[in-house]
């Protein structure tokens, strides 16, 4: 596989900016979660490394060597997009191995046997290699789009939102493989999501877009302890961090606007009232939805806490991140 650079992207439709002078790194073996709301330019950046689009200004590098003018083909890159994209007359084999039929390859049919066998093991569609890919609901379809990515060996793997069409099951388990299969093999992998827990289990780096910025780029947990502003800090975690007027609690510094504080860092037993509007037991924790100076807070809790709504109980903040007027963190 190989280390994958943008320099510099920028790239516009009809006048109006989708990716403003985006420059990243993306390491050998990494996996990079890219995260934004919709239209902040995720799928434009895949789109800029696969050759299905060209910046306005900028490179791709990929190892080593500039991609421009290079079509998706001569890129040798994978993409798994959101909506499956299969051959429908031919059958799940004949979907699977396809990628590894091309003429130029010569691969044999033993190791092509081998991989395809593999792959739909991992993905769990052994039992359906011999369907027409018609045959199969959405859920399947997707798998095999997965599987086509996965038998080849690209320089990187783009995947756009591949789990979001899978149901909850499906979709933890094949967390958990694309993410062996990425430890295991070294493979590179660029990969678009909107689910936060996706992006905290599987990424070594994330990087947050918006409107067009690449605005952070660090390991997740670094997103999340150290978010250079509000934007990038509600990026990260569920329940989402709290937000409150700085002046609520003593203590802020002075040109702090806003304090955020992450359900955990919310200190109970000590400080100021808040009343409980709500528990939500959720058997490994609890949650606390509280009512604190008008304002709304969810912390978390004892799992096996006797509270109840109309208590109150004391808080205090445990490890604040101020922000200033313009949502920008203050260190
Ligand atoms: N082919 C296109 N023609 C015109 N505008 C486009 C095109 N592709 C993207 N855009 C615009 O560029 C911006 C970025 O779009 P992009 O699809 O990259 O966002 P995204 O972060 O992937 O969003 P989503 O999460 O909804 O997929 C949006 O404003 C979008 O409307």
């Amino acid at each position: 596989m190989a280390e994958v650079i943008l320099q510099n992207i920028t790239k516009s439709f009809s006048g109006n900016r989708a990716l403003d002078d985006v420059s990243m790194i993306v390491p050998d073996g990494s996996f990079v979660v890219l995260l934004g709301p919709t239209g902040a330019g995720k799928t434009t950046t895949l789109r800029m490394v696969s050759g299905l689009d060209t910046p306005d200004s900028g490179d791709v590098i990929i190892g080593g060597q500039s991609m421009l003018g290079l079509t998706p083909a001569q890129r040798n890159v994978a993409m798994v997009f959101q909506q499956y994209s299969l051959y429908p007359h031919l059958s799940v084999r004949q979907n699977l191995e396809f990628p590894l039929k091309s003429p130029l390859l010569k691969t044999p049919q033993r190791v092509i046997d081998e991989k395809v066998n593999a792959v739909a093991e991992t993905l769990q569609i052994s039992h359906k290699l011999d369907n027409k890919a018609t045959a199969l609901s959405g859920g399947e379809m997707q798998r095999v789009s997965i599987g086509r990515a996965l038998v080849r060996n690209p320089q990187i793997y783009l995947m756009d939102e591949p789990l979001s069409s899978l149901d909850a099951k499906l979709r933890s388990d094949l967390r958990i493989e694309l993410k062996n299969i990425q430890a295991k093999s070294g493979a590179t992998l660029l990969y678009v999501t909107h689910d936060q827990i996706e992006a905290m289990t599987m990424a070594t780096h994330v990087g947050v877009l918006h409107e067009g910025r690449l605005v952070q780029f660090g390991s997740p947990r670094e997103i999340y302890e150290e978010p250079i502003s509000i934007y990038a800090a509600t990026r990260l975690g569920q329940p989402r961090i709290n937000v409150l007027p700085a002046e609520l609690f003593p203590g802020a510094p002075a040109k702090a606007k806003s304090i955020g504080l992450r359900p955990e860092h919310i200190y109970q037993g000590e400080g100021q009232n808040a009343t409980v509007m709500r528990v939500e037991h959720l058997g490994d924790q609890t949650r606390l939805h509280l009512s604190f100076k008008m304002h709304n807070l969810i912390t978390v809790t004892d799992a096996h806490t006797e509270l109840k709504g109309g208590e109150t109980v004391k808080i205090q903040p445990s490890r604040p991140l101020y922000f200033d007027a313009a949502g920008m963190r203050l260190v």
